[in-house]
């Protein structure tokens, strides 16, 4: 049994302070990576691109919703933190990014705040997401170079031309002299390794906090794409209305996202699992030991699982036969934090009847194939070129 507890406000605490959840392991910053190999995965693609002289210094980064992941030319993943800003709103001095500022979520004084600048997959607080990535920018360069690194970023492919003109800005303030988009699904399917160059169909689902891409791609393009607004945090938001209504009892989005990771299935589990949860009465405002099983959790999130199954129908529905051919015999790739739900892949089986497969390392594929375009950016120019009327130099 887990248990999970939430100390009751009234007390002067945030209600959603937590006392026993860790911070999420992916809030570690991991050993690097080594380097993308100098293979051709992307079989279409000629890689001899020549050696920049700028070699190391450029980056790929994935900006996400829940976390942002900086690849570096030659070196890997070489950060993975939570994208979150600690703000003082007396002086607007920055106190602590990424993990650092991850802990303080519902613990922060009065004239803190621990802020989220990305929502749904999208800048929602264009200064703090310039701070925040101007911060990590830095972090990953350790000062030891002079010039400006060229930047490859990742976008949801549903956003509008605001939205991307917003993130090449972001970028470009906070460091970079060139600027290049990349779509997510894109980023996502080379990170997991589908052969997206060939005359063949590849179909990846990228579920992350925010959004939930779905792409049909062949020939180094998007066939067929939709992007839904419908991931993680609506998840969280779900197990959070749900424990209130049934419940009476108040939780925060830390406590949410740990019974998600914990608790939640998109099927039925063969042993049902049961975790105490302690949080604020709303009724008495007082503390409260509810128990809570994973059934309860597959009811709570029922909404937003099946908004992803019907994303991915429709993008099915609306298919090439012939690409269709090639998905059914390949499978559906799944990738982002998302896809860690358990027994999403097999709800997704059944509901397509396509084959699913997890990709190895889901939550690193969108960094990873930026990663590629930065490691290869002159042989993988077309990938991001066709999609990318916003290539800026600064
Ligand atoms: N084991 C797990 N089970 C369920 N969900 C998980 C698991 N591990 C991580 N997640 C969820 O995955 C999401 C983060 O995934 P990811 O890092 O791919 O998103 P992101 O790239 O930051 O978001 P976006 O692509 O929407 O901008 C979070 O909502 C997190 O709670």
């Amino acid at each position: 049994m887990t248990t999970l507890e939430t100390p009751p406000t009234g007390t002067g605490l945030a209600p959603e302070r937590t006392i026993v959840i860790d911070d999420a392991p992916e809030a570690k910053v991991p050993a690097p990576r080594p380097a993308t190999p100098a293979r051709n995965p992307l079989g279409g693609f000629s890689l001899a691109s020549p050696m920049s002289k700028f070699v190391g210094r450029d980056i790929g980064v994935d900006l996400g919703t829940a976390n942002t992941l900086v690849y570096v030319r030659g070196r890997g993943i070489v950060l993975n933190e939570p994208s979150v800003v600690a703000i003082n709103t007396m002086t607007g001095a920055v106190v602590a990014v990424g993990s650092e500022a991850k802990q303080m979520i519902g613990r922060t004084p009065a004239h803190v705040v621990a802020v989220r600048p990305l929502r749904d997959g999208v800048i929602a607080d264009f200064e703090i997401t310039e701070r925040m990535l101007r911060y990590f920018i830095q972090k990953v360069h350790r000062r030891r170079y002079f010039a400006k690194p060229r930047v490859v970023v990742c976008v949801p492919s549903g956003i509008t031309g605001v939205e991307r003109r917003a993130v090449i800005e972001a970028a470009s303030q906070a460091g970079a002299r060139q600027v290049h988009i990349v779509e997510e699904p894109m980023a996502a399917a080379i990170g997991a390794g589908l052969p997206v160059a060939e005359a063949t169909g590849s179909m990846v689902v990228d579920i992350g906090g925010g959004t939930t891409e779905v792409a049909i791609i062949s020939l180094g393009g998007i066939v067929n794409a939709q992007s839904i607004r419908t991931a993680g945090d609506e998840f969280d938001e779900a197990i959070i209305n749900h424990v209130k209504k049934v419940y009476s009892l108040m939780l925060g989005e830390r406590s949410a996202e740990e019974i998600k990771m914990t608790l939640a299935a998109a099927v039925p589990l063969a042993n049902p699992e049961v975790a105490e949860i302690r949080g604020r009465d709303l009724v008495t405002g007082l503390p409260k030991t509810i128990v809570v099983s994973s059934e309860d959790v597959r009811d709570a999130i029922a909404e937003p699982v099946q908004a992803i199954i019907d994303a991915v129908r429709n993008t099915l529905d609306s298919c090439p036969p012939e690409l269709a051919a090639d998905i059914m015999e390949r499978g559906i790739m799944l990738t982002g934090g998302g896809a860690l739900l358990r027994g999403l892949d097999q709800r997704l089986s059944d509901e397509t009847g396509m084959p699913v497969v997890i990709a190895s390392d889901p939550l690193d594929c969108v960094a990873l194939g930026a990663g590629k375009c930065v490691d290869e950016f002159e042989a993988l120019q077309a990938v991001m070129a066709p999609h990318n009327p916003y290539q800026h130099r600064f």
